[in-house]
Parts: C-alpha cells; structure tokens; sequence
C-alpha cells in the first residue's frame, strides 16, 4: 500500500501506510489515579513524517504523547495498559531502560524551560549524562544541534551568555536543540509554539519542516491552522478515544467521520 492509499478502520482507528511504522500504538488505556483518560487507542506512527495530534481541550493529546517517553512513570498511580512498540520493542515495558529512551525519543514542552546555564551548557549538559566526548567533539555537537535547531547564527557569539536572556522563541529553538543533540529517532513536540508570537511560530514550524528528513516527529497542538500546514498525518482525538487517524489533507478537506468534520469547521471545541 502507497502513503496515499492510507487507509482508516473505522473499527479502531487504525492508519496504516507503507512506510514503516516507527511506533506503533497497540491497544493503549492510561487511567490518572483510576480516571480513565485514553480509551483503546491504536495508531501507527511512520517513520520521518510530522504526525500532529489535535482535539479538543481535555481529549488526551498530552497524555498520549507523555506515554511515548513513559513520562508518567515517575508518578505513582498512574498506569498505562497495552504497548508502544518503538523498533519492535514495547517500551512501556518497565524493562525498556529509561536512559535508552530518553536517548531514542526527545521531547520538547510547551513552555521553553532552559536550564539556568550559559547556552552552550544548555545543550552540552543533556549530551555529557549519554556520551563521554572529548571538549573539540562536544563543541562540534552543540554548534550541529544549534545549527540544526536554526539558532546558531544568533547565539555563535554568545555561548556562554546564560540562556535565560534569551527571546521566548529564542528559547523554544534552544529546547529543540537540546533535545535533538541526543540524536533522538523520535522527537516529540507538546504545543511548542503555544507561547510564541506568529513570527516565532513561523521559525518552529518551518523547522519542523526541515527536522523531519531527519526525526520523526509528533506534535500535539491546539491550532488547526498549524496541524495543517506542518504535518503529513493528523490525528483527531475525542474523549480519549482516537477518532479518526489519516492524511492531514484528508483530515482537512474529507474527513471520514462527522466528529472530526465538525471539530475542524468549529463547530465543537
Ligand atoms: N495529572 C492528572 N491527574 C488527573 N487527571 C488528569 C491529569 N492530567 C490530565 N488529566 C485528565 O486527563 C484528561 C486528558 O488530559 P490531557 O492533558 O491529556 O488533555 P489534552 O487534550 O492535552 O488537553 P489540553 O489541550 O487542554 O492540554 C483530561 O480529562 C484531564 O483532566
């Protein structure tokens, strides 16, 4: 089957593409101390595509994407039921080491959080807890996540300026460098331009679009606009459940079920 033969069951949800899954969703349920927040959730992430997830507030868009790095798994009584498969192995399986995972999978958060350090820090710390580089490998690793993160240009003069007198957009770039020097294979993006104005949106959105011959990529947000210009498959979620699962043109211009129709005309949310 082609990527443009992306088929939907309307059983399950179930988008399925030639290229092969990077992640696959099988049967997923999370519950928050007992409340059950996603409902059997199955889904196939290709590899090197932007997959954004949209919905209503509340609908389990970040709940989702924090299971893809098992961020839940430092709080007690929260648990999460069936598999992601990363690779073939499930890594919500308490013996998929942590470390292992924050090294395949990054994430990026809504807020950018630098850490209190010069810039060059901010992106050298996370490389230091994986990898032992020597000083000259590390400085050529932190300018290849800056340049790859579209921030080397502004910063190459200050790198040991404290990052926090950086610009809000500024910051959101420097988290994406930070996560993608890892050289994660998944990068997840939660409403990372939710606190940036329109030029620094345009920055991150244009830079999705280039990281993703590289990552593969899924970003929960709550702007159609966005999901429609930056992703290649999107994902409407609903009350937990995932609704419909397809090409983001399709989602756009023919969705399959009248929930998702109505959610993009407005008409709910
Ligand atoms: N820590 C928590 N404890 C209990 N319930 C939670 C917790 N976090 C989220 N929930 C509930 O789980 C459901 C899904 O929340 P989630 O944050 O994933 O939604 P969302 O689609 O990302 O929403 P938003 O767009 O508003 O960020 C909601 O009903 C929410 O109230």
């Amino acid at each position: 089957m082609t990527d443009s033969a992306l088929a939907t069951n309307p059983a399950s949800a179930v988008a399925t593409s030639a290229v092969a899954p990077k992640l696959t969703v099988r049967d997923l349920h999370f519950y928050y101390n007992g409340f059950h927040a996603l409902k059997g959730i199955n889904m196939d992430i290709p590899e090197k595509k932007v997959t954004a997830i949209i919905g209503p507030s509340g609908c389990g868009k970040s709940t989702l994407l924090r299971i893809f790095n098992r961020i839940y798994a430092i709080y007690p009584k929260l648990e999460a039921k069936g598999e992601v498969v990363l690779d073939g192995d499930n890594i919500l399986d308490p013996s998929y080491s942590m470390n292992r995972l924050r090294s395949k999978v990054g994430m990026v958060f809504q807020k950018p959080v630098p850490f209190p350090m010069t810039i060059f820090e901010n992106v050298a710390y996370g490389i230091r807890h994986h990898e032992k580089l020597s000083k000259s490998d590390m400085e050529a690793r932190v300018e290849q996540a800056l340049r790859s993160a579209a921030l080397w240009d502004e910063v190459k003069d200050k790198l040991k300026q404290n990052a926090l007198g950086l610009s809000g957009g500024q910051q959101q770039r420097l988290c994406i460098a930070r996560a993608i020097a890892l050289k994660p294979e998944v990068l997840l993006l939660d409403e990372p331009t939710s606190a940036l104005d329109p030029i620094a949106t345009g920055r991150i959105e244009q830079l999705v679009e280039e990281l993703k011959s590289e990552f593969t990529i899924v970003i929960v947000t709550h702007n159609m606009q966005q999901a429609a210009r930056c992703s290649d498959l999107t994902a409407f979620m609903y009350m937990g459940e995932l609704i419909e699962f397809d090409q983001t043109e399709k989602i756009f211009t023919k969705p399959g079920k009248k929930q998702t129709e109505d959610y993009i005309t407005g008409r709910f949310g």
